[in-house]
């Protein structure tokens, strides 16, 4: 079959294996509840909320993907969703690539989300889709900073001050957000490629940069925050007030 004749699958591998360190004691963080409903039901729900999704790979604590599946089997998601849950790995990366091996045949688009964002709007996932049906290998959404970022050299030991080595141009600078979106075998031959080299990387796309190809940039948003502190709880319960204030209108 040709490339443009074979059908345009898109999965989403959703890694939501994390303790959640910097949110404080509590269940793992995909578990905790917004708005009495668990952060990992609201990430698939508004991953499941684009058309053009039909799968959605969950990859659980390492012990805990038959609790996670029972979580979502729970609560309703569209129909045309399929999804399936997996054990993930001691870090971020090992758990995407873990997701990654258990996406099926056919699937041409991979998007990376993080269950800790879970308020990402619908059009943004959608712009990070059509990005890549439209050609680009990895896409990214993106904000610009508001604070100015400094480089620094790590204390020489314990109590001694970081040293500032250097201020990068801001308006050059991005906050890259997920989903992050990917031709399926650019992103698996990326996460291949740098766990031999035994590197690694915070995102997805870094891993491709890595390989040389290139990143394409679609705007981000506001609301696709990460949940990783005590206060995003509070920022998030407020946008999901807001939602349904707005919903009763
Ligand atoms: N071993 C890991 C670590 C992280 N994640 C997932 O990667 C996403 C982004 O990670 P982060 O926000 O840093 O979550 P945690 O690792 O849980 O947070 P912390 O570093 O505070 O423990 C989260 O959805 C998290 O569940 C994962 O699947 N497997
Ligand atoms: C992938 C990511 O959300 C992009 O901003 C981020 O790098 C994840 O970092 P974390 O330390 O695993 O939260």
């Amino acid at each position: 079959m040709s490339d443009e004749a074979r059908p345009r699958r898109t999965a989403v591998v959703i890694p939501a294996a994390g303790r959640g360190v910097r949110l404080g004691p509590g269940a793992p963080k995909a578990l905790r509840a917004l708005s009495g409903t668990p952060m990992l039901v609201h990430a698939v729900r508004a991953m499941a909320a684009s058309r053009a999704v039909s799968l959605v790979v969950v990859v659980a604590p390492p012990d805990g993907a038959a609790e996670v599946k029972n979580l979502l089997d729970a609560h309703a998601l569209p129909e045309r969703t399929d999804y399936r849950v997996v054990p993930g790995g001691e870090t971020r990366q090992e758990s995407v690539r873990l997701g990654l091996e258990a996406l099926p045949e056919g699937v041409t688009t991979v998007l990376v989300h993080d269950a800790a964002r879970p308020l990402v709007p619908v059009d943004t996932v959608d712009a990070v889709i059509e990005a890549v049906r439209d050609g680009a290998v990895a896409v990214v959404p993106a904000l610009p900073v508001a604070d100015t970022v400094k480089e620094v050299e790590p204390a020489a030991k314990p109590g001694d001050p970081e040293q500032v080595v250097a201020t990068p141009v801001r308006a050059r600078l991005r906050a890259v957000q997920t989903p992050q979106g990917f031709d399926h075998d650019t992103l698996v031959n990326a996460h291949a490629t740098v766990a031999l080299a035994g590197e690694g990387a915070t995102d997805d796309a870094g891993m491709v940069e890595m390989l040389g190809a290139p990143v394409v940039v679609v705007p981000g948003h506001e609301e696709a925050f990460k949940v990783t502190r005590p206060l995003d709880l509070v920022l998030a319960e407020a946008v999901l007030a807001r939602r349904r204030a707005n919903d009763g209108f």
